[in-house]
């Protein structure tokens, strides 16, 4: 089984790859480049019809009642066979988005390795709440849950980190027994693909995961997200589509979780390790071309380092290397699209226009005729912008951050909470007391303090407002992806 026929990308349903329908093929572009590498087979209704019938009869005909022993079992064998296939995992990953193969091996195909050895461990570690309790007339009542399988989950990932972000909800639903139906980004269809062969060859059973293709609204999205026979929604992407996926599956009143845009702050006090705060900003502001959903947009920098943050963290974006995907010293790759670079050159006008001072980047860089086509974007950093411009408040989602000064910690924090989302922040300060409170103080699922994305995989992730719904991570996850029944028995 391949997941790909000559260049067609192809629905995965009920245990078998769907031969294509010419006519609903759309192109896939390669973003570095902006070359069509395949075409993907648009999933239409009655496609998705099958995959959530083949989801249900999946998990009727057993794989919910499975042991939880073998699911874990079973989820440590994929673990190991994406290490084994690494490098496909590598190459389609990097057909998708155009990110630095470095990148791609570093981050984001080991974490898919990491996610479903997590979330085995989690799983098996599992145990259920229990109540006794004390009854007039000396008599007890025992209270306990039984976590069961949500059934039948619409996962729906974005093209960020698509094989990170797929993984991170698809082990921890496979890991409580549920069977899913993805739908990839039509940005990003290859990975999902590519899983589908991995975890039927470690012998997950048909219909336990389906993969659909296409797009959001009348189309695979829409279709799966509206579709009766699903018992909850887990949704990556932007807060604009969580808001209409909520209002699409609220008539049947289904859970959804949901990790959405940020607006993310960096506070940078005047007691920092400078070159430290460098490195982490730099990371913070440019992994992944600036396109994870964590990523520093605002930066707060204390008035009397003002200057020595800015000069650093611009010359340490002149340094970032944008070049082929596949050259080791490449950091920092394409945005996803033309669209997506439009929007972020939409920013950059706005900003301008709102009198912004560009210290580095603005436009768009000049690479060589291989890479002519590709959406490329230079790495931008500006000041004297405030909080009251939308350069500043709005998600851009590209390689780029404001930088602003403050005078108190109080101010600070005020600046960095003044925003509808609440993803994640970063605190950076010698001080660790201040460290604790600034990190505390932040209205954020996320703060980190001297770092930025360092994860721990059983941790609470998600975020507050416009950043999302409910939390995934360790317990987290295996909350949303069960539902308890709770039996009371009177002893
Ligand atoms: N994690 C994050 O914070 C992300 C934020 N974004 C932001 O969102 C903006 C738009 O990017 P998009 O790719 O359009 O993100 P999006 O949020 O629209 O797409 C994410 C996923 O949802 C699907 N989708 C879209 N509309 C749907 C619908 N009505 N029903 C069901 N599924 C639907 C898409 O096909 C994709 O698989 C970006 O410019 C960026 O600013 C994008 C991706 C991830
Ligand atoms: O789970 C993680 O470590 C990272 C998640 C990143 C996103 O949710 C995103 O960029 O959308």
């Amino acid at each position: 089984m391949t997941a790909e026929t000559g260049r067609w990308i192809r629905n995965f349903v009920d245990g078998v790859f769907v031969e294509p329908d010419e006519d609903r093929g759309f192109d896939k572009v390669d973003p570095a480049t902006g070359l069509v590498f395949a075409r993907v087979h648009e999933a239409d209704s009655s496609l998705v019809d099958r995959a959530v019938a083949g989801a249900r009869r999946a998990l009727d005909e057993g794989w919910a009642r499975t042991p939880v022993r073998e699911r874990a079992a079973l989820l440590r064998r994929a673990a190991d066979r994406i290490e084994e296939r690494f490098e496909e995992f590598v190459a389609a990953e990097i057909a998708d988005t155009g990110k630095p193969v470095t990148q791609a091996r570093e981050l984001d195909v080991a974490r898919a390795v990491a996610n479903f050895r997590s979330f085995a461990d989690v799983v098996a570690a599992a145990g259920q709440e229990s109540f006794l309790t004390d009854l007039a007339g000396g008599r007890q009542s025992l209270n306990y849950a039984v976590r069961k399988p949500l059934g039948v989950v619409a996962v729906i990932v974005p093209w960020n980190l698509p094989l990170l972000l797929l993984t991170w909800k698809v082990a921890p639903a496979l890991a409580c027994g549920n069977a899913i139906v993805v739908k990839p980004s039509e940005e990003t269809p290859a990975t999902a693909t590519l899983l589908a062969e991995v975890l039927a060859e470690v012998g997950l059973p048909a219909g336990a995961y389906n993969v659909v293709h296409g797009f959001g609204g009348d189309s695979a999205g829409e279709y799966l997200t509206s579709h009766p026979g699903i018992d909850g929604v887990t949704f990556t992407g932007s807060s604009a589509t969580g808001s209409h996926v909520m209002k699409t599956v609220a008539p049947r009143v289904r859970p959804v979780s949901f990790e959405l845009g940020g607006k993310n702050a960096a506070i940078v006090f005047d007691d920092v390790d400078l070159d430290e705060a460098l490195t982490g900003l730099t990371k913070s502001v440019f992994t992944n071309t600036g396109q994870v959903c964590l990523c520093t947009e605002r930066v707060y920098v204390q008035r009397s380092v003002f200057a020595d943050i800015a000069d650093g963290l611009a010359e340490r974006a002149r340094r970032l290397r944008l070049d082929r995907p596949t050259d080791e010293r490449t950091t920092t790759g394409p945005l996803i699209s033309q669209q997506h670079r439009n929007k972020v050159l939409g920013y950059f006008e706005l900003a301008e226009q709102a009198g912004a001072k560009v210290l580095t980047g603005g436009g768009i860089p000049q690479l060589g005729p291989e890479l002519a086509g590709g959406s490329w974007i230079e790495p931008t950093l500006w000041t004297g912008l405030t909080n009251a411009d939308r350069a500043v408040r709005e998600e851009i989602f590209g390689p780029v951050a404001a930088l602003i000064p403050f005078d108190t910690e109080a101010e600070a924090i005020a600046l960095a909470n003044d925003t509808d989302y609440g993803l994640a922040a970063s605190v950076w300060t010698n001080d660790l007391r201040r460290g604790h409170r600034v990190a505390q103080a932040m209205n954020v699922g996320m703060a980190w303090v001297n770092t930025w994305f360092l994860r721990d995989l059983r941790s609470p992730f998600g975020g507050v407002g416009l950043s999302g719904i409910g939390r995934e991570g360790g317990a987290s996850s295996l909350h949303f992806y069960t539902e308890p029944t709770n039996v009371c028995v009177q002893l």
